[in-house]
């Protein structure tokens, strides 16, 4: 195990840069940074913070052996970033994909930091990943990667230190096994060690849907404000997986026309609207949307290009770049995904009048019920399924209206606005503290 405070890659100068080469993929680390600089030029604030603010806390970057069903062995990459624990341990997901890497994880734990502040939880940000696509994988080999993966970076997690939830790629299985491993390490059940467990060990009713759920209620809230309702809505949902399939559940549920969704083997299309419930049952035989049956096949390119009032992103990240975003013919787009849109995508869609509800607000809803999971585990006590929907509407009223007011009164995007309300939170709690003088 390598632990090291500061990153040879994080600082001010990097975080500066906004220009990506033309047709050159922009990094979520990039993007992330570029973001960054701009909040902080508008805040104001200096390079020491700036400096401090791009970089990560604590990162742990560990190898993760594999002995196969075969009896093959195969090693992973596995890494935990803290970005920042000022307002309190690190939250965030944990992701398996064989793209993950030490910048990619630092660029989601940045987010998650901004994310807790923006929804005012008593979090920092973290993140967690493996370099292993689970695709390939059996059960029992996964379940071998995780608990190897945990006892790796044991000593920096802990339901007071850093909180693990599930991300692209793991579920409430892989919680399952994160926390026995971790409790029974310390002798005793810890639920509070992780969130999005199963309901029989400690997991909250409604966590399974909350990110979608919360995507919905930003959804609703940015259509309110050009006098929409979703059943006046037009939707396509890029991503198929935990977010995007529930987002498109609960939008056709609530009467919106979900024309098209996708997956990482390609999409489909229909006019006239998806059935959602059917298309589940189609992807639970199958494993893919692909082949569905009174719908047309649509890559993931021309899903992005739709006619629709809103697009969904909620797969991986830099889907909107500098070549995608001029495509975009919505005029929302609610990010389901962390980091969907490079800086010069934000900025093309800006130019478009396209309005942007950022991953950073639209996808907090996860977090906000990870917290109630972890509030629930610590007092042993756990709430109604409807307590934990009121919760969360109710937070994420408070975040959107928190975030689009300031956007109008200052004139600032809503992701300007998001990152504003999330970054200025973060720097009051270190100065409050004293860590930064
Ligand atoms: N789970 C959560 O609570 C939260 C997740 N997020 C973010 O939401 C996004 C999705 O996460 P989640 O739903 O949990 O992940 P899942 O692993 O459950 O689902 C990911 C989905 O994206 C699809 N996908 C992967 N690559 C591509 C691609 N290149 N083009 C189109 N689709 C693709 C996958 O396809 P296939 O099924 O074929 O593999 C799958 O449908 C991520 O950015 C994550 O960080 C944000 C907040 C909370
Ligand atoms: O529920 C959580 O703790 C975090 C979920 C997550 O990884 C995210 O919001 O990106």
């Amino acid at each position: 195990m390598t632990t090291t405070s500061t990153p040879p890659t994080s600082g001010p100068t990097q975080a500066g840069s906004t220009a990506e080469p033309p047709h050159q993929k922009a990094s979520a680390l990039a993007t992330a940074h570029s973001q960054l600089a701009n909040a902080v030029e508008i805040l104001g604030y200096d390079p020491g913070l700036h400096e401090m603010l791009a970089t990560p806390r604590r990162e742990v970057n560990v190898s993760v052996p594999l002995r196969r069903d075969s009896g093959e062995i195969v090693l992973f990459r596995g890494y935990r970033v803290q970005h920042n624990v000022s307002r309190g341990p690190g939250k965030g997901g944990l992701r398996y994909h064989p793209s993950v890497d030490i910048d990619e994880v630092r660029a989601l734990a940045m987010w998650m930091t901004w994310k807790c502040a923006v929804v005012d939880l008593p979090y920092g940000g973290a993140k967690g990943g493996v370099s292993i696509d689970p695709r390939q994988y059996t059960q029992a080999e996964l379940e071998r990667v995780t608990r190897r993966y945990t006892s790796e970076i044991m000593p920096v997690i802990g339901p007071e230190r850093d909180i693990m939830a599930p991300d692209m790629g793991t579920n409430e299985q892989t919680m399952a096994w994160v926390m026995d491993t971790y409790s029974v390490n310390q002798g005793y059940t810890i639920p509070g060690v992780v969130t999005g467990k199963p309901i029989p060990v400690g997991g909250s009713l409604g966590r399974t849907t909350a990110t979608s759920q919360g995507v919905v209620h930003t959804t609703k809230a940015a259509l309110a404000e050009a006098g929409l309702e979703l059943s006046d809505a037009s939707v396509a949902v890029q991503g198929f997986g935990k977010v995007g399939s529930h987002a498109a559940a609960i939008l056709a549920g609530q009467g919106a026309r979900v024309v098209a969704v996708s997956d990482q083997y390609g999409g489909i299309h229909d006019e006239d609207g998806l059935d959602v419930a059917a298309l589940f049952r189609h992807v639970a035989e199958t494993g893919t949307v692909v082949g569905f049956e009174d719908a047309e096949p649509i890559d993931n390119h021309a899903l992005l290009a739709l006619p629709v009032d809103v697009l969904i992103p909620a797969a991986v990240e830099g889907v909107l770049d500098d070549e995608t975003a001029h495509t975009v013919k919505a005029r929302w787009v609610v990010e389901g995904a962390n980091g969907p849109t490079t800086a010069a995508g934000d900025r093309i869609l800006a130019k478009n009048g396209v309005t942007v509800v950022p991953d950073i607000l639209a996808n907090a809803g996860g977090v906000v019920v990870s917290y109630f999971e972890w509030v629930q585990a610590n007092q042993a006590y756990w709430w109604t399924e409807q307590e934990i929907g009121e919760k969360l509407e109710h937070r994420m009223h408070v975040a959107y209206q928190g975030v689009s007011s300031l956007a109008r009164r200052e004139e600032l995007s809503l992701r300007d606005a998001a990152l504003v309300i999330g970054i200025q939170r973060t720097a009051e709690a270190h100065q409050i503290r004293g860590l930064y003088p």
